[in-house]
């Protein structure tokens, strides 16, 4: 039976890539989906606006809902401070197993853990099954008509605090209006909107951040 896609990336960046180098991985990941096959990582261009605001952040726990193969994962935690940590969700088990291997490939899986399985039912379980206070940091990247219905799960299970900063991609492709709508008009978040290219392609998009005022 012939190979996924995301099967491929892997492979490839294991041929390539440098073994507990993670930059090398994302390099490698991004010169392979922009030359041989598109696929749905944040990219390079609005992997520097979730770079930065990752270091802004500077979290000690980060959640990522949407892992895929793993790339956004290990790029915000090869930027996260001794003893942070990221807990990232992803329901698709393939998807799941190829992002665990990309991680420990990366030699960042001590600041990574990868939860399998949909967000609304892991969101609930953070604060006992996984000894989670609040986030501090919260990336949305996953099906884009559930930003907002796990952003206000995420308040209800009292996950923010004054200061968390949550961040969404693909505002603009493929789009998340309601979620846009949402946040915009809630007078608990001060948002920002980051004009961008949708990854590998002359195509628009754009990421969302908001922060929670409390
Ligand atoms: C949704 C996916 C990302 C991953 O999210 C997991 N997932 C989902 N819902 C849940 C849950 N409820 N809980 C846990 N995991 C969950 C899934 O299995 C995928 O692995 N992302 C996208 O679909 C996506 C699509 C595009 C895109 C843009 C232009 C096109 F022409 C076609 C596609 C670009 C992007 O940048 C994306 O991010
Ligand atoms: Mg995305």
């Amino acid at each position: 039976m012939n190979q996924s896609k995301e099967q491929r990336i892997l492979n490839f960046v294991l041929q390539n890539a440098v073994r507990g180098d993670p930059c090398s991985v994302l390099d490698t990941i991004d010169m392979y989906c922009s030359q041989k096959e598109w696929a749905m990582n944040v990219g390079n261009e609005k992997g520097l606006i979730l770079d930065k605001t990752v270091e802004e952040a500077n979290p000690s726990v980060a959640l990522e809902l949407g892992t895929y193969c793993g790339y956004s994962a290990i790029r915000i935690a090869r930027l996260l401070k001794a003893g942070a940590h990221l807990l990232t969700v992803e329901f698709n088990p393939e998807f799941a197993a190829i992002a665990k291997q990309m991680i420990e490939f990366a030699g960042v899986q001590d600041k990574v853990k990868l939860l399998e399985g949909p967000s609304e039912e892991i969101i609930p379980q953070l604060k006992k099954k996984y000894e989670v206070d609040t986030l501090d940091f919260v990336f949305l990247d996953h099906w884009k008509d559930r930003y907002t219905p796990d952003t206000i799960l995420i308040q209800e299970c009292n996950l923010l605090r004054k200061g968390s900063v949550l961040l969404a991609d693909n505002v603009i492709v493929p789009g998340a209006p309601e979620f846009l709508n949402y946040i915009r008009n809630n007078p608990h978040f001060q948002c920002t909107n980051y004009p961008s290219r949708l990854e590998y392609m002359k195509v628009e998009d754009a990421m969302e951040k908001a922060v929670f005022l409390g």
